[in-house]
């Protein structure tokens, strides 16, 4: 960091971001409040309500904020609902810039108090430092933390040293549905100027590190439905005469993973790239603490007993997890039925070479055969809503670079450069329609619970976080002139 950035770091925008704190917070927490779950239908109401508000805020930092409508979607019983609109926004134009563009999402997973949060889950609440409420960290913290930081420059009527592209989307968490049509759009136009794509979601691998993410995998997910007769049967009257769906699909779905996480289905690790010596190498000088991210998980033991075996499984190789049943009695109590339809709900986290097309007609055929030697009656449907692929980012690029020394700045210390076993499916989309360099840099820790129950993000985190985005906008101002053709991404997996 030369010695004028530094000192405007040091001098005005740190004090200021400290200062703030408190207002920054009472930003999250009207974020919080919004129950911005795409995956509920019935909550897609306050999802669209969580976009206005997004808009707004980028508006009230002198963006200009044009809403995208993306139509509706159709869910598996018919029912059309709409989806929420793209917030794209735009704010400074300076020729002499580069131009960032920062994705991040404003929808959540489902939370509900009874599913065992201490706190309500839409409430904010700061607890011993930590700030518990869903999307707190994933991924309403770190987008305001990104806000946070140009509003800063502004505040203090320091000149932008970029110029910035929004893109906010509230469908992420299912699947960013519409996203990549939109951005396939907007590749001459709104995408036209951008230089280097920002995102900040998922998390440090540990509780104190900083962390640079350089590739996810992705998603394949599935639907398996086995319908019976046209209505739900009382069981004494029925039960032990007919093939009764739930026990299909409970011997479809047990049929997918062995005891040791292995998949069952065949051919599915073919694609798979073999480990190479750099792999090795790399997982190896990681620092990963396995009893922190156990205790993390709140599990007694893992499937790995090694650092190097678990960061494969998580980032190398494919994992398959049961989500849910839909249509089977889940609630407290007894109920006799036999339930005449049921749809089961799984995926396959996706790795490199691994085909999308190639694994669904493996998953399809798996399911056929294992339904056959059952001699079953019921009707069998398998289908795959959503797929999206892994995103891998070259570490030795610039950006990379910038990013490195902007947390040495504000942490003092070098990040670990790690993978991530979940999905961002628009990371790989907008490198590819972009053909511009990626980065993911989370400023989440490892223990705040994404998709948990208890998600928090600390108040050290989104404060520090927000001051690692200020140095970060200083450091890729001093890339200009790095860029060349010959250095863009290229996708061959
Ligand atoms: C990493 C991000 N916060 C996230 O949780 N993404 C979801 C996206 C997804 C994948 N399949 C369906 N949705 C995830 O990784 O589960
Ligand atoms: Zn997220
Ligand atoms: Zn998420």
């Amino acid at each position: 960091m030369s010695l004028s950035s530094f000192s405007v770091l040091e001098t005005e925008i740190f004090p200021y971001v400290e200062a703030h704190q408190s207002d920054f917070i009472e930003n999250l927490k009207e974020w919080v409040a919004v129950k911005s779950d795409s995956v509920q239908p019935d909550l897609r109401k306050e999802v669209i309500r969580m976009m206005s508000l997004a808009a707004a805020r980028l508006a009230a930092l002198g963006a200009t904020v044009n809403s995208v409508s993306l139509g509706s979607q159709q869910l598996l019983n018919g029912q059309h609902l709409p989806l929420p609109p793209v917030v794209l926004g735009a704010l400074g134009k300076d020729p002499q810039n580069l131009t960032i563009c920062f994705y991040g999402h404003v929808d959540v997973q489902p939370a509900k108090k009874e599913d065992g949060w201490k706190t309500d889950p839409y409430t904010l609440t700061e607890i011993n430092g930590n700030l518990y409420g869903r999307g707190a960290t994933d991924n309403k913290g770190p987008v305001l933390a990104w806000i946070n930081a140009v509003e800063t420059f502004r505040a203090l009527k320091i000149a932008m040293p970029v110029n910035f592209k929004f893109v906010i989307e509230g469908m992420e968490e299912a699947g960013s549905l519409g996203l990549e049509k939109l951005l396939e759009e907007e590749k001459q136009g709104f995408l036209s100027d951008v230089d280097y794509v920002v995102i900040s979601d998922n998390l440090w691998l540990s509780k104190k590190k900083p962390a640079l993410i350089y590739g996810t995998r992705g998603n394949a997910c599935f639907s398996v439905e086995v319908e019976g007769g046209d209505k739900d049967l009382h069981s004494g009257t029925f039960g032990g005469i007919i093939h009764e769906p739930l026990t299909d699909l409970i011997a479809l779905l047990g049929s997918l993973v062995d005891p040791t996480g292995h998949i069952q289905i065949p051919g599915i690790y073919d694609a798979v790239a073999a480990l190479t010596d750099e792999d090795k190498k790399l997982y190896e000088s990681i620092e990963y603490d396995i009893e922190e991210h156990k205790n993390n998980s709140g599990v007694k033991k893992l499937l790995y007993s090694t650092k190097e075996e678990i960061l494969q499984h998580l980032w190398h190789y494919p994992s398959l997890s049961i989500h849910g049943i839909e249509g089977a009695f889940h609630e407290p109590g007894i109920k006799t039925v036999i339930p005449a339809k049921v749809i089961g709900k799984f995926s396959i986290r996706q790795v490199p070479n691994m085909d999308l097309s190639d694994v669904k007609q493996q998953v399809v055929n798996h399911l056929e055969n294992v339904f056959a030697k059952r001699n079953s009656p019921n009707k069998l449907k398998v289908s795959m809503p959503l797929g999206a692929k892994p995103w891998v980012a070259d570490v030795n690029d610039p950006l990379y670079k910038a990013a490195k020394r902007a947390i040495r700045t504000v942490f003092g210390e070098d990040p670990d450069f790690i993978r991530d076993g979940s999905t961002i499916p628009i990371a790989r989309i907008f490198q590819t329609i972009t053909q511009k360099r990626v980065i993911m840099f989370p400023i989440g820790a490892a223990d705040d619970g994404e998709h948990s129950q208890n998600e928090k993000i600390s108040r050290h985190n989104y404060i520090e976080g927000t001051k690692v985005f200020a140095a970060f906008f200083l450091e890729i101002s001093k890339l200009r002139g790095q860029l060349c053709e010959s250095s863009n991404p290229r996708i061959n997996y």
